[in-house]
């Protein structure tokens, strides 16, 4: 594929911006009645309102141009034919066949993924049932109360989001916790909460090599086997989910007790696999169903709904004409629901793991920014503290605003003051606050006319400050499953119009390798590093620690 600077389409992009001057857009929304009514798309009982965007119709039609231009339409199907669209790792890229209905098919080549998916998830639906129903039981007959998910990235971020945004659904199903630090803080903290007689960890590793993830693992079975005082704990107690069966035997879990994936579900996109165990333990296996039935939902709009009315679609192309035309360098994600609070960490795995890449996917450098910063928190913490550069620092930060209509069973007056905010922030951001305004409100209140004029600058607000408001009817498993799936596309098609391989990620190495060395530096009973080892600064770090009073 050519670069997509290159693409006729990009150019006319870049042409239009250059110039033409558009209006403001309160001045668009005056002149425009059908604006809004226009500028929206449904699916899956989610609403995307992009009609406070930087942009008209002239645009969208040219970055729908964009996506044709760079092939969308085929790499779609690659992707869900099973293709090894993950190249660097010679990988399939098949998470949309784990959310595959039951009784369907996913032929790939001779083998059906949809009996392997299937067969996995009966068994995880088996032993769930058989934990929340007390016949699954700990070593000494006590019922499992608590289950520990000891994971970390894509074997982590997703079932914990998912747990905490549906925790309203869990019913009488065990407390999870999940621990990723390794600092032994985390282990410690939940241990601390937990009785090892009722308490069942998930180790969740795709590798079955994350360090962090062993370590804890480790741990904790020595906290079981200390408590209990019995090795034979461990076959009760233990259960593993991953690709890695020689793995999970050498560290001690039988694998009767292993769930399995496949390397063809990236660990970013791994939730809707055995990786999902912990949702289903919490939440029970018919609303683990749920959850996969609303992504498979959002997978069919996106393979077939037009590219103009397509939800994944249009927010990937709104986030491009944000970064590439509008140089936005970040991008906020705002959900004003405390139980959403941690879809902004999981979306910054799914995004910045997959498309912070700077080289394309045949080895050249990309010639464009690629994945902006993905940040946030919920959203009302965040007007409190953040939201003053949002809307007067120097930086176009666009917002994904997340809302959800229905407050379930909270205080509906409550749940109102939050979107009231969530209304009231993407208004303010889009229209502002013209000096004219701002002087008009200080006169009225009385304020001295010399004071006006000094604090005239400070009170003004320049307004165009771009968001996209995603509202969900409920917060309930199936349209959590289509906003998570959304955005898993979103992030597809945006790698795709990059041409950036979204699927490995190697720039974590690194970082992992250089770890391990220093792990054994640290040792004060080894050798101290040489000292042309390290630059001085990591030496003294190393040095620092390693003459730490003890
Ligand atoms: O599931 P695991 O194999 O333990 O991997 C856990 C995580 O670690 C890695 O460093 C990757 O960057 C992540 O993509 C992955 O989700």
């Amino acid at each position: 594929m050519p670069a997509p600077s290159s693409l006729a389409a990009w150019k006319s992009l870049q042409q239009r911006r250059r110039t033409h001057l558009p209006r403001s857009l309160r001045e668009r929304f005056a002149a425009d009645p059908g604006r809004a009514a226009r500028m929206q798309a449904s699916a899956c009982g989610i609403t995307l309102d992009y009609s406070k965007n930087l942009l008209d119709d002239d645009e969208l039609v040219l970055l729908l141009r964009l996506a044709d231009e760079a092939d969308l339409a085929s790499r779609i199907r690659a992707m869900f034919g099973g293709e090894r669209i993950n190249t660097t790792e010679v990988r399939a890229v098949l998470h949309v066949a784990l959310r595959c209905p039951p009784g369907a098919h996913w032929p790939v080549g001779d083998l059906d993924v949809a009996a392997e998916v299937h067969a996995v998830r009966a068994r995880m639906r088996t032993f769930c049932l058989q934990v929340r129903g007390g016949d699954w039981r700990g070593h000494g007959g006590e019922r499992i109360t608590d289950v520990v998910n000891i994971g970390i990235g894509g074997s982590d971020l997703g079932p914990a989001m998912v747990c905490e945004a549906l925790a309203d659904h869990a019913g009488d199903g065990p407390r999870v916790h999940f621990v990723s630090n390794v600092d032994g803080v985390h282990i410690g903290d939940v241990t601390r909460r937990c009785d090892p007689r009722s308490t069942l960890f998930v180790v969740a590793s795709k590798t079955f090599t994350t360090q962090e993830t062993l370590a804890n693992a480790h741990a904790a079975r020595a906290w079981l086997v200390g408590a209990l005082g019995d090795e034979a704990a461990v076959a009760r107690h233990f259960v593993a989910v991953s690709t890695n069966a020689a793995a999970v035997r050498d560290f001690g879990i039988d694998t009767a007790n292993m769930f399995g994936f496949w390397d063809w579900v990236g660990g970013r996109f791994s939730l809707w696999s055995a990786i999902g165990l912990p949702i289903a333990l919490a939440l029970g296996p018919d609303r683990f169903d749920e959850l996969l039935a609303g992504a498979h939902a959002m997978d069919e709009h996106f393979r077939t709904a037009p590219p103009a009315a397509n939800l994944p679609v249009l927010m990937a192309l709104l986030a491009i004409w944000n970064v590439n035309f509008l140089d936005a360098a970040s991008q906020l994600v705002a959900p004003y629901h405390q139980r959403l609070h941690r879809l902004p960490a999981y979306l910054q795995q799914l995004d910045m793991e997959s498309n912070g890449k700077s080289v394309r996917r045949d080895g050249t450098p990309v010639d464009c920014r690629t994945s902006p910063i993905l940040w946030g928190e919920q959203g009302i913490n965040g007007q409190h503290a953040y939201f003053q550069l949002v809307h007067q620092g120097t930086q176009l930060v666009p917002v994904d605003f997340i809302g959800v209509l229905d407050p379930g069973r909270e205080d509906e007056a409550l749940h109102r003051i939050a979107f009231a905010n969530l209304v009231a922030q993407a208004e303010a951001l889009m229209r502002g606050k013209t000096a004219a305004e701002a002087e008009a409100e200080m006169r009225a209140a009385g304020v001295p006319e010399e004071r006006i004029a000094a604090l005239l600058p400070h009170r003004v607000f320049s307004g165009d400050r771009p968001s996209n408001v995603v509202l969900l009817e409920r917060l309930d498993p199936f349209t959590l499953g289509a906003l998570v799936a959304a955005y898993e596309h979103r992030t597809f098609v945006q790698g795709v119009i990059w041409d950036v391989n979204s699927f490995d990620q190697w720039g974590v190495e690194l970082g992992k390798q250089l770890a391990a060395r220093v792990l054994a530096e640290l040792d004060p009973h080894a050798a101290a590093p040489s000292a042309d080892a390290h630059d001085a600064s990591t030496r003294g770090l190393i040095e620092r620690y390693r003459a730490r009073p003890r």
